[in-house]
Parts: C-alpha cells; sequence; structure tokens
C-alpha cells in the first residue's frame, strides 16, 4: 500500500495514534498527538484502518527516546516513547471521558496524579519460556508486541534490576534442563526480603535439573517454587522456604506474607502511597464500622483495623481470607476484623443489609467491576448508606459503569476522581474515586 500523510489527533489506551482519513478512523503504532507523520496503511476495516508508522515529519515536543532497548518489539510496554508526565495526563484524560461517555458522571474534584518510580517497579511478572530448537536457543520474557512469539530480550527496565539481571542466566538454566521445551513459563515475585521464580513445568524434572535449580538459587540469592500442574500443586522446591514471601507496609507497622500465585499488588512502592491515601480519602475515624469489598489478603483491611473500630474484609479466594486472617492474628488486629469468602458479583441489597450498617466502604473489584455491589449500594435507604465509599479501580470503563448506578440510580455524588500511575509505560489505567451519600 502507498505512502500517506497523516495528522495525528488523540492517543488511544495501546498508545496508538488517532487520525482520521476522510471521515474514518486510522490508528497508528508509534505516532504521538500533535505528530505530522508518514504511514503505511497495514489493515483496512470496516470502521477503521490501522497503519504502519514510517517516518515523522513533525515530532510532538513530548517524544522521548524510549528508555528500553526492546521498546516497539517486545509487547510489555506500550508508551515509552511519551514523556512520564504526559502518560499520566492521557490517563487522566480517558479517565474522565470514560466516566463521561459510560457513566455519564463528572468527578467534582480532579485528583492530582498518585505517583511511585518509573522503573523498576514490576514485582511480580509472568515470563514466557520457549526453547528455539532452530536457533538452539531458549527465550524467556514477555511477548512481543504484535504476534504471540517470547520477545527476544536480555533485560528489562520496568522489572528490578535483579531480576532483569537474572533473564540470560535463567536462559543459560533451562537450555541445561533434560527438556527445556517442557518449560512454557517463569513467574516471578519479588517480596521485601526475598525473591521467589515460580517454575512451571510439564514433565517431571530430573535429579540434575533440581541440582541446577538449587545451584542458580544460591548464586541468585532466589527462592525456587515449583507449579507440575494446575495451581493446586504449586509448592516450594525447600519446604522451609513456604512462609518466606511477604511484602512490608511500613507506615502501618505491618508485614503481609503471600504466596507466589496470589493476588498481590504489582507496584509496591505506589501500592503503600495507594493505601495511604485511600484511608486518607475514607476519612476513617476510630469510632467507624468499614468494610472492604474484595479484600484480597488484607492489603487494605489489616491498615484499616489499626484506623477504625472495625472491618469486614470480603473476598472470593478462602485462600486470600486465610491468608488475611492469619495476618489479622499475627498483628493482634482480629477482634477487630471479620473476613468472610464470597462472590460478591452474586449480591443484592438484602446480603448488604444482613451485615449491619457500614459507616465507610472500600472497594476494589478486578477488571470485571463491581455491579452487584453497586447495584446493593444505589437500593439501601438513605439511613443505611455508609457515609463515603472509596472506590480503586483496574479499569476505567468499568469503573464508570459502576459510577453511573451509584449516582443516577443509588443518588451518591462522585466526589474526587484521580489516577494511580501503578503501570508506568503501559496502557493499564488504575484509578480511585470518591463517592459520599447525599
Ligand atoms: C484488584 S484485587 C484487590 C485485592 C486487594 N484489595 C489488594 O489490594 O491486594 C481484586 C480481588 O478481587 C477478588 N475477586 C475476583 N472476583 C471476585 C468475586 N467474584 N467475588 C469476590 N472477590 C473476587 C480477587 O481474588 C482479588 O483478590
Ligand atoms: S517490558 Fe521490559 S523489555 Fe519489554 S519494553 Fe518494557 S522495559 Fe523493555
Amino acid at each position: 500500500m502507498t505512502l500517506e500523510v497523516f495528522d495525528i489527533e488523540s492517543l488511544d489506551l495501546e498508545a496508538r495514534g488517532v487520525a482520521r482519513r476522510d471521515g474514518k478512523v486510522v490508528f497508528v503504532e508509534g505516532a504521538l498527538p500533535g505528530e505530522r507523520i508518514v504511514a503505511r496503511i497495514a489493515k483496512r476495516k470496516a470502521s477503521f484502518d490501522t497503519a504502519r508508522l514510517e517516518k515523522v515529519i513533525k515530532p510532538s515536543s513530548q517524544r522521548i527516546t524510549p528508555g528500553c532497548p526492546h521498546f516497539g518489539m517486545c509487547g510489555g510496554c506500550a508508551m515509552q516513547h511519551l514523556d512520564a508526565s504526559a502518560q499520566v495526563a492521557i490517563k487522566q484524560r480517558v479517565l474522565e471521558d470514560t466516566l463521561w461517555h459510560i457513566g455519564r458522571v463528572r468527578p467534582g474534584v480532579v485528583l492530582p496524579p498518585m505517583h511511585g518510580p518509573t522503573w523498576g517497579y514490576r514485582y511480580r511478572a509472568r515470563l514466557s519460556v520457549r526453547a528455539v530448537r532452530k536457533k538452539n536457543a531458549v527465550l524467556v520474557g514477555f511477548r512481543e508486541r504484535r504476534g504471540s512469539y517470547v520477545a527476544d530480550i536480555n533485560q528489562c527496565r520496568v522489572l528490578p534490576v535483579h531480576v532483569s539481571n537474572m533473564l540470560l542466566p535463567l536462559r543459560a538454566l533451562v537450555g541445561a534442563f533434560a527438556q527445556p521445551d517442557r518449560i512454557p513459563q517463569i513467574e516471578v515475585a519479588v517480596g521485601d526480603t526475598t525473591t521467589v521464580l515460580l517454575l512451571r513445568h510439564m514433565e517431571t524434572l530430573t535429579d540434575n535439573d533440581i541440582a541446577l535449580l538449587r545451584e542458580f538459587a544460591l548464586k541468585h540469592n532466589v527462592t525456587w517454587w515449583l507449579q507440575p500442574k494446575g495451581p493446586e500443586t504449586v509448592h516450594p522446591l525447600n519446604p522451609d522456604d513456604a512462609d518466606k514471601l511477604a511484602y512490608t507496609l511500613p507506615e502501618f507497622g505491618l508485614r503481609m506474607p503471600y504466596r507466589p500465585t496470589d493476588f498481590t499488588q504489582v507496584n509496591h512502592a505506589i501500592n503503600r502511597v495507594l493505601i495511604s491515601k485511600a484511608l486518607t480519602l475514607l476519612d476513617v475515624q476510630s469510632s467507624d464500622r468499614v468494610a472492604d469489598l474484595f479484600c484480597g489478603l488484607g492489603n487494605f483491611t489489616l491498615p484499616l483495623a489499626i484506623r477504625a473500630r472495625s472491618v469486614v474484609g470480603i473476598e472470593g479466594s478462602s485462600a486470600l481470607t486465610e491468608r488475611a486472617l492469619q495476618a489479622a492474628r499475627d498483628h493482634g488486629l482480629e477482634d477487630r476484623t471479620g473476613f468472610t469468602t464470597l462472590n460478591l458479583f452474586d449480591v443484592d441489597v438484602q446480603w448488604l443489609r444482613d451485615l449491619g450498617h457500614f459507616d465507610r466502604i472500600l472497594i476494589d473489584p478486578p477488571r470485571e467491576g463491581a455491579e452487584a455491589v453497586a447495584r446493593a449500594l444505589a437500593a439501601l435507604t438513605s439511613a443505611e448508606r455508609p457515609k463515603r465509599i472509596v472506590y480503586v479501580s483496574c479499569s476505567p470503563a468499568t469503573l464508570a459503569r459502576d459510577a453511573g448506578i451509584l449516582v443516577h440510580e443509588g443518588g451518591y455524588t462522585l466526589q474526587s476522581a484521580g489516577v494511580v500511575n501503578m503501570f508506568p509505560h503501559t496502557g493499564h489505567v488504575e484509578s480511585i474515586a470518591v463517592f459520599d451519600a447525599s
């Protein structure tokens, strides 16, 4: 196809430049708003085209040199060519636009973005492994941006440096196994004092494979866990390592133990900022009874228990509520906390009423959001409502839908909302929103 000149108007969430040609939208990967570029149409669809960037004629002032040499080829990042503050500004606009287009709501106040480190922040990662017979090599990394191959990366700037430095040694390790092609992935979980590598293996490891793992663990100061089959088979190579993985919340004097497959916030530094901010926004008082919905292993519940009279944590995974209960016991908070395992996608107003009155509620759902919870909250009478709800979201679309329910069906006010820069250089938008009962 022929080369064409485009003027880029905006960015979509995958950080593709958006242009228009004869009224039709054209997405151009790598192009930035305000730029004039030359691109070649790659695919034509009924409602939009995609084009491949060939040359930037007039660059944006926000264009920067990507920090990672693999940017563009590796699918782990989408926005490294854009200044960090511009990335956040785009996410803020996406949040506001989505709240309006889907939920027909606007926050009274747009909160200043919450910032953390922009490099070395990714404390949890799933690395794909692929033995490439033709090249007689093993690749360990994220998927390529286009297609499903494992990206050939020898360093990664979003992983902590010590994990990035392990990428090449991990290739050599898997390459030395009896059956390298039976290793599909290695998960990484970086705790405060130990780093766990969880090896998925489709065949029984040989004695020599195990010896190689132990040697690697000593050399790189990591702890191996193994997964021979489904998630229930995950176990530490050395039984003594079962309780070593944990993160700390020093502001609250808490140590949160977890297993490498548990949900934990990916970016530990911003998680600490987020917890403190969420508690401040919730305006928790010492006399309050609080609910923490989708509480996971108690990341917000335990800090809340330190400030409030009592907290009820509700979560779908019994493994996580058990972990949360144990952490509450370890910190002497069991009298102020209660945990329930429940599917929160399937609740109604009667369920909420039966729990008794809550002064404040924190909601931190998965990408699917919390529609049933929002409907239950909207159906409460004025006297039954919590004074304030803080909603932490990893999907602007479902936050917007649930905000629409709370505001238009429940009469709550969306006081404020803002972005949390949890995943720099990616298209993920983490955000926080505050609702008040009127
Ligand atoms: C974004 S995480 C938040 C966890 C926790 N608040 C934290 O900060 O670590 C969402 C949580 O929702 C839980 N979850 C997913 N689907 C659920 C459901 N249908 N009912 C209840 N909990 C669910 C997941 O297990 C996960 O712990
Ligand atoms: S995920 Fe890592 S290797 Fe991939 S582009 Fe981002 S920083 Fe580079």
